[in-house]
């Protein structure tokens, strides 16, 4: 098994070097306060509308409502405090990080949430990493993109999962509380659900998926009689 993605940080733009505990994290990033990525400052930028994480505006076409930004900052928490991720990361080549995440899998609950609270939110863009107009030293929308409701933008839940962060999350129909895939909300009284996920995909590879292998199981008496 591959021990050494588990329990590691990202070289990336905010990022501790290593996990450790953080005595006070902000609001919804206090989930990962007994082993975190994110210092007590990111965790409240992550919180702020205009933050200097990466001069994201949420509101670049109109005030985004409050229940869909409580997804938006659910999102950086993890991205940025979550130290078992590691099954995922991949190299970047861009010139704000080193290393991102790629096809992290994400419970269904997480992400059909997501996207329903989201449903009265407008933007421009499909792809939140590239192509905005920095001019005005935060994203403005390019020439040619209209604001449309997230519903045109994304069709279904795995549209803006997948695409707003450029594949950093990939739709699964795993559920919550079965150990296969990340979750982004969590209830931390019955610890972190994201460190077994980790465990089960080092162990199995970061596109392991039950199926296959229980058939080599259940194939594997019947190669044994060949032989
Ligand atoms: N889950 C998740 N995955 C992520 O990768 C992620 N990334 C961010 C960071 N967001 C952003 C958004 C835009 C730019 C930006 O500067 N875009 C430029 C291109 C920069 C470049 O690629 O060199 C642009 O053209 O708009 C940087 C970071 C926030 N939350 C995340 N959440």
């Amino acid at each position: 098994a591959k021990e050494s993605v588990l329990n590691m940080c990202m070289d990336a733009k905010h990022h501790k070097t290593k996990p450790g505990p953080e005595g006070a994290l902000h609001g919804q990033c206090v989930l990962w306060k007994d082993n975190a990525c994110c210092t007590a400052n990111t965790s409240t930028e992550a919180h702020q509308d205009q933050s200097y994480l990466y001069n994201f505006n949420w509101n670049h076409c109109g005030v985004m409502p409050e229940k869909c930004k409580q997804h938006f900052i659910q999102d950086t928490c993890l991205y940025e405090c979550s130290p078992n991720l590691g099954p995922w990361i991949d190299q970047a080549d861009t010139s704000w990080r080193r290393e991102r995440i790629l096809n992290v899998p994400l419970c269904k609950e997480d992400c059909e949430l997501w996207w329903e609270d989201c449903q009265d939110a407008v933007t421009c863009k499909e792809n939140w990493h590239k192509g905005w107009n920095w001019t005005s030293g935060t994203n403005r929308c390019p020439r040619g993109f209209m604001c449309q409701p997230f519903k045109y933008v994304f069709p279904r839940p795995a549209d803006l999962c997948e695409k707003i962060w450029s594949n950093s999350y990939k739709y699964t129909t795993e559920h919550r509380g079965g150990g296969r895939c990340i979750q982004m909300w969590f209830d931390p009284a019955n610890g972190n659900p994201n460190v077994a996920v980790a465990k089960y995909y080092a162990q199995n590879g970061r596109d392991a998926s039950p199926a296959p292998r229980a058939v080599l199981l259940l194939l594997l008496p019947a190669l044994l009689a060949l032989l």
